[in-house]
């Protein structure tokens, strides 16, 4: 077996691992033989003591995780090509891994410069290799077992162990619940982890709310049948013993999924109550939408200074971009800036005088990042109204990131998607921020992070062939271990809207714009010309350049994008005044009937 064969070399790699320091080791303790209800429940526990009371936003989980400290991931990073893309999402990869983590008081307790790296491997990836991940597992077998035993060693008694494994990919409900059965581990995907995240960084009601919202759709994709140690059926439930996942259409529900004399299936138990909770959520939210469309109304009547409207900038960008920092320093306020991606998820306004004396608002609000999950962009409408409804888009770009351009095309996305209007998106002025740290990169690349050091790898060249070898050798020999699928209802419930796999664009539209490392298969496989077209909009919209480059620490170039900022600003107001004096001479003069005169004028003429 590869897994075997490879168990003593990674045992000595581990050794040579850093680890989380002592402190937060002891924050957890260790994980017990069933650590974890990954969707055990469409609610936790804690959870579900919340559902009497609608202020009950308090903890939302998608697995079983200490919320006083921040969990031990490992991080399975399927491999990319070419290697620069796969250091970048790599990079990416172990900074969510890290950002997942409660606030205190709007504060985090770890530092995140101080945090160590966390343990990653990168792997085979099956959609490199065949186009094609496998239905059940994902990745193919040697690759599942090479995990285990990485996840074996660091559970040995030197090691500290992890609390759950996070793959940078999307997998399905039963691919996850796959995983987990083989790792014996919690197992969040990409989009999972995202949503975690937003949950552990929401601080306010209005942040709370929205999280929990997205992590409920979240679970609802996610509902499969599995059979339990016993052979009995139940809907989301994780089992480690003979759990089998068989399907969730209900086909052989007849009469063993029926809890006696409730009336109703576990999964339509299931189903009820998340669609009630969704309710009491939306309800919730639908008043802060309220609320927040009389503040704006409030600020456009009110106005500034000379009557004219108090205008709003949204400054939009990817997340840890400098967005936060920018508002600060331009507004002399503190608003929470941190390396932790998603550190904002409350819009803040902050009110700045531009150099021609007018005051405007500054709109801080939350990050975006490639695969953005769409049941969090749903759920969060109410916030990112205001970037729809600001008069002028500040987008933030991050200079120092080696992919700029798919930083600006994910940006674009989102905004496309949240409903942003082609004018706005044009008229946005583009910020390339951090030009401190390029400089200093320039003399040293001290601003990226090597990863190198620390990793393991199972796919370099030579193991490949080695892996594919075994995983030929095992299919045929065997099957796998693991149960196979059999059956997936994806969304579950009426809204057949809801989000199947979760990702921000569906099919093609997603291989083009949302998923760097798919394009060049997209490009090749797929002769839609609909495709191509697609592509063509897209990178003509995201090959402008800055109108302006700033530090947001050092302050370099900010006077020259509040210039910039008024000049747009009067531009736009000199073109609504032109087009009110339009439509008021179109449609403000009062019709009469024509008079005899008039006619025998147009005679004459
Ligand atoms: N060197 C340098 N670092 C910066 C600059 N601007 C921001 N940073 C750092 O970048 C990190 C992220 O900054 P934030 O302001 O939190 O970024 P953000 O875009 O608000 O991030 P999210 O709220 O997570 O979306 C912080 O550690 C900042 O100190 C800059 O001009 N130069
Ligand atoms: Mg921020």
């Amino acid at each position: 077996m590869l897994g075997l064969s490879f168990f003593p070399r990674l045992k000595s790699i581990a050794k040579t691992l850093t680890f989380l320091n002592q402190s937060q080791a002891s924050l957890y303790g260790f994980l017990t033989p069933c650590p974890f209800s990954f969707l055990s429940s469409p609610f936790s526990s804690k959870q579900q003591k919340t559902d009497d009371g609608d202020d009950a936003n308090d903890v939302v989980s998608l697995f079983d995780r200490d919320p006083n400290g921040a969990p031990r991931l490992f991080v399975v990073q399927p491999r990319l090509r070419p290697d620069s893309l796969l250091q970048i999402k790599l990079n990416e990869a172990l900074s969510l891994a890290n950002s997942l983590e409660e606030q205190r008081d709007g504060y985090f307790e770890t530092e995140f410069s101080e945090k160590n790296l966390p343990h990653h491997i990168v792997v085979q990836n099956p959609i490199l290799r065949s186009s094609r991940a496998r239905a059940d597992t994902f990745f193919g077998p040697g690759t599942v077992d090479a995990i285990r035993c990485h996840i074996s060693v660091l559970e040995t008694e030197e090691q500290e162990g992890v609390d759950a494994v996070f793959v940078n990919a999307i997998l399905n409900g039963i691919q996850q619940r796959n995983l987990e059965r083989a790792w014996s581990k919690p197992v969040l995907d990409r989009v999972g982890l995202i949503i975690e995240i937003f949950n552990a960084h929401a601080h306010t009601k209005e942040a709370k709310v929205q999280a929990e919202l997205a992590a409920l759709m979240y679970k609802k994709s996610r509902l499969v049948r599995v059979r339990g140690p016993k052979g009995r059926n139940t809907f989301g439930a994780t089992g480690l013993g003979e759990a089998e996942v068989v399907s969730a259409r209900g086909r052989a529900s007849g009469g063993r999924g029926f809890i006696s004399g409730a009336g109703e299936t576990e999964l339509q138990l299931q189903r009820r109550r998340i669609s009630e909770r969704r309710n009491r959520l939306l309800t919730q939210i639908e008043e802060f939408r309220r609320t927040r469309t009389l503040q704006r109304f409030a600020r456009e009547r009110l106005g500034g200074v000379d009557g004219q409207s108090l205008a709003t900038i949204a400054v939009v960008g990817y997340t840890n971009a400098g967005k936060s920092t920018l508002v600060s320093i331009l507004s002399e306020s503190n608003l929470y800036a941190d390396s932790r991606l998603f550190a904002t998820l409350d819009p803040r306004l902050k009110s700045v005088v531009l150099p021609s004396g007018r005051k405007v608002l500054f709109s801080d609000t939350v990050g975006f990042i490639s695969d953005l999950p769409i049941q969090l962009v749903e759920a969060f409408h109410a916030t990112l109204e205001e970037v729809v409804e600001a008069d002028l888009l500040l987008h933030v770009i991050d200079c120092t990131a080696p992919n700029v351009d798919d930083h600006r095309a994910t940006v674009f996305q989102v905004l496309k998607q949240i409903g942003v209007s082609e004018e706005k998106l044009q008229n946005m002025i583009e910020v390339w921020n951090k030009i401190d740290c390029e400089e200093k990169r320039r003399d040293a690349d001290d601003c990226v992070t090597d990863i190198k050091a620390s990793g393991f790898s199972v796919d370099e060249d030579n193991d490949m062939a080695a892996e594919l070898s075994v995983e030929a050798e095992e299919e045929k020999l065997s099957g796998l271990s693991i149960a196979k699928e059999v059956d997936f209802e994806g969304p579950i419930g009426n809204e057949e809207s809801d989000y199947s796999n979760g990702e921000l664009s569906s099919g093609h539209e997603k291989e083009i714009l949302g998923d760097p490392w798919l394009n060049n298969r997209a490009y090749q496989q797929s002769e839609d010309s609909e495709l191509l077209e697609m592509e063509k909009v897209s990178q003509s919209q995201t090959q402008s350049g800055p109108d302006v480059k700033i530090s947001a620490v050092t302050g370099v170039g900010l006077q020259e994008l509040l210039k910039l900022i008024d000049e747009r600003l009067s531009i736009r107001d000199e073109k609504s005044k032109v087009q009110d004096v339009v439509e008021s001479d179109l449609f403000g003069r009062k019709w009469r009937p024509p008079r005899i005169d008039d006619t025998n004028k147009s005679a004459e003429q």
